[in-house]
């Protein structure tokens, strides 16, 4: 009524000054102000509206509201909630109370655009006190938008880049190729002396939650490990672990695909901060030995810092541009150009640490060095566990007291451990009793053999290859001799609980 009888009174310039007067003494006396985050700005996406729109999900699943709408990402694997069309919600932030309301308008004429607009036109509107304005600008949105790349990270899912295209780059100009990375491996589910493990997650932990400390420090936020240990001990597993429990992407670097030095740092600079780069197998993707001096020791015990590391069979170190140096390899893990991103972690695997050259292994280079052993008891726990299904104490105490003696002396990878009780895991009494007759008779060979190994993991007596043909070829399902009885009466009561 007010609106027709102002039309009819009042000519339009009169009218449209009255509005705008009408506006600033609004404004002016309001305790409100208003903010616009539209969902395109000109041409440009609003990278602003994107976080706000994930931000406000985190909070919106949690408000009983009638409408909420779901959108699932592509390469996600989790559903957000958004708010729906024209509803508001509230937000405490620093116990400052604010509104958002998504506002969706059509468009109305469609005005030319070198691209297609979207026919609605979205966007946040923040409704907050004049006085809080100062105090919440700034850190409500830095809040906001560190929020939202945390809640991107946690629903997209994480993805493993590979060099193996040898140096060509994609359409988009990069030399990784990227598959989504979705191996199921969890420091829950990797089997290794707890201590370790826990000490091994804390350093993660800290790593990435220490951003202040290494710049207090004035080192480069970035932390090197170095797994070595026998094949099937659970390197790569842990690797995947690492990246799981961080939430990082991985970089699987290929070194026998790189050329040079230079193309080595392209790689690095093209990788992202939050991810871990790995270079498994050092010693053998490219060989440690400098092939000019190969009179001298071989076993990496001086250091030339420009010492060829050359593709084992496929390039020589004459200059033909097929390879890349040491220093090439220190540079890329440690250098300037280490530092390009941030928040990155190095992690290289070893079958043979005795190959490496020292300064690789120096302090400083690789902060962490973790051994791989074979199975122990605390870890044939976990792989009964993860695998049988077998608690602590569902077991019989002889069968576990059995377990340990022979376990340690019985040199059996946790890949073979699990092979075996994959076998049987349709009947776990079996599973256990053939684990039980593996670990006997490895153990028992290995005793008559004289080849048990040294707590460190490096053998004290033959050498590794042999020892692993020679068990390849031990049946495990060998004789059993006199402790047979013994053995029989344990086998007959694996289980506590086989009688309930
Ligand atoms: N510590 C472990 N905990 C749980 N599972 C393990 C462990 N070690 C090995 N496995 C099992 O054995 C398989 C092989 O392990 P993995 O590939 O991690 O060994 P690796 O040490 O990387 O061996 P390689 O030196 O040959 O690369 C995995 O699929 C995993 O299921
Ligand atoms: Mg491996």
């Amino acid at each position: 009524f007010c609106q027709s009888l102002m039309n009819s009174v009042f000519p339009p310039e009169l009218r449209f000054a009255f509005l705008k007067l009408f506006n600033r003494v609004f404004h002016l006396f309001s305790t409100f102000c208003y903010f616009d985050i539209t969902e395109i700005d000109g041409v440009n996406t609003n990278e602003l509206y994107n976080a706000v729109q994930l931000y406000l999900s985190s909070c919106v699943s949690s408000v009983a509201g009638n409408r909420l709408s779901l959108t699932r990402a592509v390469n996600s694997s989790s559903i957000t909630f958004g708010l729906s069309n024209n509803d508001s919600i509230v937000d405490t932030f620093n116990a400052v109370t604010v509104v958002w309301e998504h506002i969706v308008t059509q468009r109305q004429t469609q005005t030319f655009a070198w691209r297609p607009m979207p026919e609605e036109k979205r966007g946040f509107t923040l409704r907050i006190k004049k006085k809080d304005k100062s105090l919440i600008l700034d850190s409500y949105l830095d809040y906001i938008m560190e929020k939202a790349s945390e809640i991107r990270r946690k629903n997209q899912d994480r993805l493993l880049y590979t060099n193996s295209r040898g140096g060509s780059l994609d359409a988009r100009g990069l030399p990784w190729e990227s598959v989504p990375f979705k191996h199921p491996s969890t420091f829950d589910t990797l089997a290794m002396d707890p201590v370790k493990k826990k000490q091994i997650m804390e350093d993660l932990r800290d790593f990435a939650e220490c951003q202040s400390f290494y710049q207090k420090t004035g080192r480069a936020w970035k932390r090197g490990y170095l797994l070595y240990g026998p094949p099937g001990t659970g390197k790569s597993s842990m690797i995947a672990a690492m990246a799981n429990y961080l939430r990082y992407d991985i970089y699987d670097l290929e070194l026998t695909e790189v050329k040079s030095n230079s193309e080595l740092r392209k790689l690095l600079m093209k990788t992202s901060s939050k991810s871990i780069i790995v270079i498994e197998d050092i010693d053998c993707s490219i060989n440690l030995t400098n092939r000019k001096k190969q009179t001298q020791s071989t076993a990496g015990s001086y250091y030339d810092p420009e010492m060829t590391l050359t593709e084992s069979g496929l390039g020589d170190d004459s200059g033909n541009g097929n390879t890349i140096t040491l220093s090439g390899l220190l540079n890329f893990t440690d250098g300037l150009w280490s530092c390009c991103g941030s928040e990155r972690i190095f992690v290289f695997t070893t079958n043979h640490i005795e190959k490496l050259d020292p300064a690789l292994l120096r302090s400083g280079r690789m902060d962490m060095h973790i051994y791989m052993s074979y199975c122990t008891f605390p870890s044939l726990k976990i792989l009964l566990r993860n695998y049988l299904g077998y608690e602590e104490g569902d077991l019989n105490d002889g069968v576990l007291k059995e377990m340990e003696r022979v376990v340690d002396k019985a040199e059996i990878t946790p890949a073979d451990v699990s092979e075996t009780l994959i076998k049987n895991r349709r009947d776990r009494e079996k599973a256990v009793r053939e684990l039980l007759k593996d670990l006997r008779s490895r153990a028992e060979s290995n005793e008559k053999n004289g080849k048990l190994r040294g707590q460190n993991g490096s053998l004290t007596v033959a050498d590794d290859v042999e020892e692993q043909e020679k068990r390849a070829l031990d049946s495990p399902y060998a004789e059993e001799n006199g402790q047979a009885e013994e053995e029989e009466e344990i086998e007959d009561s694996i289980c506590k609980n086989s009688e309930d």
